[in-house]
């Protein structure tokens, strides 16, 4: 078998879908993309054809070690993006092929289902407690919001009490019947992160997300050290090579690689392995489309460390696009009490619906995360 063809898809509400095509007449899908550089993996995509042309598309792990190190340069967002809905479709393609979902090609299941979360409050959290009633109805009882809106390098008691509020609101409410992270999303300088966590500890979230920005992740240990919140990463981190120096350093309870920006699932499943060694808990980051839930879904049930798995179902970033709009068989995505179950078909157990996914890329939006400034001018972490 032969791999004869590649076609990107940019669709609503800001996703990349990949087709890989064999001439044998099966083909595979993945999601190659950066939020917000659509334009910019697809380029690296087409760059990465000539590795794949003609090429055999079991052998995954050869031509995933061939994207990654013929071309000299490596790493970073948008090339492991690429390679990540590459390796995808591989992987989609070989459990085609064989008749079986990619998580029985990986060792099989080491569980029944898999726990998932969701999204509640927006960029700027708001109108939570609410979100959360709603969301409890359907099954969920684990959550995640922003910690707090625009916050300044250093910034004021009134910003700290601001954030702290809100957390406090939504236990007087729940109590312990709900759980749920806080994503700094990099909004966190290390001058603030330790006051946060520090008056945010009495409320006991179950993790706070990039406490500070990645490119800060000597702050990890330290803050560890200070807080009793497990802390989480992963987002903005984009190989094993990346993930080893911040096991190693320590301070990291749950990592989260993106199966569409860590190099898909032959790299994320090693950087599971790895974080099991060092007693870290998974949790796939994922606010993206079907293709790289289904991605993270195979590597979850085949992980033992795996514990919590985001999807993207009514996040605020959905606008014009909902995560099974492109998917014929959406009761397989089913979540039933806050779980998911592993995906039955073979390959990624995704069935794209190909006509609306050619529709829907007719007329794509180039969609951009907002520039945020703060109040002196300067721009601000979104
Ligand atoms: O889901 C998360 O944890 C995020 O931090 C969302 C962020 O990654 C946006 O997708 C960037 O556009
Ligand atoms: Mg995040």
């Amino acid at each position: 078998m032969k791999i004869i063809k590649l076609t990107t898809y940019r669709v609503p509400p800001r996703w990349m879908l990949l087709k890989i095509e064999t001439d044998e007449g099966v083909v595979g899908w993945g999601e190659p993309v950066i939020e917000g550089r659509a334009r910019t993996v697809e380029t690296a995509v087409q760059e990465m054809e000539p590795y794949l042309i003609g090429q055999d598309p079991s052998r995954i792990n050869d031509l995933w070690q061939t994207m990654y190190r013929a071309g000299f340069y490596r790493g970073g967002a948008i090339l492991m993006s690429a390679i990540a809905g590459i390796d995808q479709a591989l992987w989609d393609i070989k459990g085609k092929v064989l008749g079986k979902p990619v998580y029985e090609l990986l060792g099989g299941l080491v569980r029944d289902r898999m726990k998932m979360y969701s999204w509640v409050g927006g960029d700027r959290p708001s109108d939570i407690i609410e979100q959360i009633r709603t969301l409890q109805k359907g099954g969920f009882n684990t959550f995640k919001m922003n910690g707090t809106e625009e916050l300044g390098m250093l910034d004021t008691s009134a910003k700290v009490d601001e954030a702290v509020r809100r957390v406090a609101e939504i236990r007087e409410a729940f109590g312990t019947t709900i759980e749920f992270g806080l994503d700094f999303h990099g909004r966190v300088a290390a001058p603030m992160a330790k006051t946060l966590l520090r008056e945010l500890e009495q409320f006991r979230p179950l993790f706070v997300e990039e406490p500070v920005l990645a490119e800060q992740a000597e702050y990890y240990p330290r803050l560890a050290e200070m807080t009793s919140i497990p802390l989480a990463a992963g987002e903005r981190m984009y190989s094993r090579f990346e993930f080893k120096n911040v096991f190693a350093a320590g301070g990291l309870s749950i990592v989260q690689p993106d199966l569409s920006h860590a190099g898909g699932i032959t790299e994320c499943l090693k950087i599971a392995s790895m974080a099991e060694a060092y007693d870290i808990t998974l949790a796939p980051h994922c606010p993206l489309g079907p293709v790289a839930l289904a991605a993270c879904l195979h590597v979850d049930f085949v992980s033992y460390n795996a514990v919590l798995q985001e999807q993207s179902m009514g996040i605020h970033y959905n606008k014009g696009g909902e995560l099974l709009d492109y998917v014929v068989n959406k009761e397989d995505f089913k979540i039933v009490d806050g779980f998911c179950n592993p995906l039955p078909k073979p390959g990624l157990g995704v069935v794209v619906d190909e006509e609306r996914v050619i529709e829907a890329s007719k007329n794509a939006p180039d969609w951009r995360n907002p520039v945020w400034r703060h109040e002196d001018g300067s721009v601000a972490e979104w």
